[in-house]
Parts: structure tokens; sequence; C-alpha cells
């Protein structure tokens, strides 16, 4: 794919109405809701349906699964109504395809897989895009780490987002430096999991149109 014109953002791990209203005010593509058990940002159902109602139209909301038993995914999606559904975990293909819904697969850039990157996104033919996040295969994202941008691949057909210790203060380099489709962050814009910063919000965003604008 071409060097985006405009980077998509991502902000995941949402758990206030305040901040998700404020990320469509800022142009946010997606607000990203974790229902992973083992996350400090985990939702339930009743809470993520009552925040998805502050998403502002053209926003998309992400669920966020992580090995997830079936019959959870199928109530998000009838309850909570997201437009795109993430899988972090060991999930397969045909199990990600499963729900009637464009999915993003996770790749673990961290720890010692000896897969060349661009391979594994083979696993994944019915994925819409790729998020690359630091950690390694089986561990949780949200680390707040990055990882070598240098490994990862160019010349993909799909869209990636790059996620994993993004932040304002490095997300123009990490821009400039990959390119990607997307950048996703959690960690980078909170004060404390799942509690976001309206000011760390607010210049991601900001980060990102500079980097944009800057681009050849
Ligand atoms: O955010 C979590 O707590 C989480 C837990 C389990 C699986 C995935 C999780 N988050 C996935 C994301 O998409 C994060 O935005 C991504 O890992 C980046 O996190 P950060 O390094 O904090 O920006």
């Amino acid at each position: 794919m071409n060097a985006p014109l405009r980077t998509r953002i991502k902000f995941c791990g949402m758990t206030r109405a305040q901040d998700v209203a404020l990320a469509g005010e800022l142009g946010v593509d997606a607000v990203g809701f974790v229902f992973a058990s083992k996350s400090p940002r985990r939702l339930d159902i009743e809470q993520a349906a009552a925040l998805r109602a502050h998403a502002m139209p053209f926003v998309d909301v992400v669920a966020l699964m992580m090995d997830s038993p079936a019959e959870l995914v199928r109530e998000v999606v009838a309850r909570v109504r997201p437009t795109l559904l993430q899988f972090h975990g060991d999930e397969d293909d045909a199990y990600c395809r499963g729900f009637g819904l464009p999915f993003l697969k996770a790749v673990a850039m961290g720890g010692t897989d000896d897969e060349p990157v661009a391979a594994r996104f083979a696993h994944h033919p019915h994925a819409s895009g790729f998020l690359l996040d630091s950690h390694a295969r089986g561990g949780s994202g949200g680390t707040g780490r990055t990882f070598d941008w240098s490994r990862v691949p160019h010349g993909i057909d799909r869209p990636l987002l790059l996620a994993g210790g993004i932040g304002p203060d490095n997300v123009f380099d990490a821009i400039r430096a990959v390119q990607p489709w997307g950048v996703d962050v959690s960690s980078g814009i909170e004060s404390a999991p799942g509690e976001k910063d309206a000011v760390k919000m607010r210049r991601f965003v900001e980060e990102v149109r500079r980097a944009d604008a800057a681009a050849d």
C-alpha cells in the first residue's frame, strides 16, 4: 500500500464517557473497548453499551478480545454493536471471521518468534488489517513499551496499525519512521489505566497531524 495521506488514529482502552466524546471532537478515527479478561481496562457489556452511545458519527468502535469464548464475542456484537473486532490472542482466521464483522488481528512483535513478520499475516487472509504490538506472543497489550520499528515490513497489501509505547512525545518520529496506515495508543494518553488525559489526547492528535503535514 502507498503511504497514507492521513494517518488513522485509534485510541484504545476507553472506559469513560468524556474520553469517548473528546476522541470524537478531536477527529480520532476509532475508539477501542477492551474485553480481555486480564486487562485493567476491561469493560463489561453494560458499561460498553453505555459508553458506545457517546461515540460520535464516523468514529469506529472496536471491540478487543483475547482468546475469548465465542459466546462472549457474540454477546458483545449483539449488545455493543462494534463496527470492528480486534483479536489479540491465538485466534485463527476461521474463528475471527465467524462473527460477521470485519476484524483486525494483533501481531506480537516482542519475544522470540522465528517466523518472519510478513509471513505471519498469511495466517489471517480475511483480516482487514493488522495491529503490530510490542508484547510477546500470549502476552497482553497496553504495556507502554515500544518495539524495534525497523522490523515493520514494507509493501504489505493490507493496513498496518503501529501500536506499543506510542505517545505524544514519539508519535511524530514513529510515523516518519514507519509510515503506518494508522497508529494505536492506550497508556501513552493516560493518567492511570483506563483514564485518558485530555491534554495528552489532544497533543497526540496534533503530533499525528504534524507528521502528516511533514510527509514528503
Ligand atoms: O490495553 C489492554 O489492557 C490490553 C489487554 C489485553 C490485550 C490487549 C490490550 N490492549 C491492546 C491495544 O490495542 C493497545 O492499545 C495496544 O496494546 C497499545 O498499548 P500501549 O502500549 O499502552 O499504547
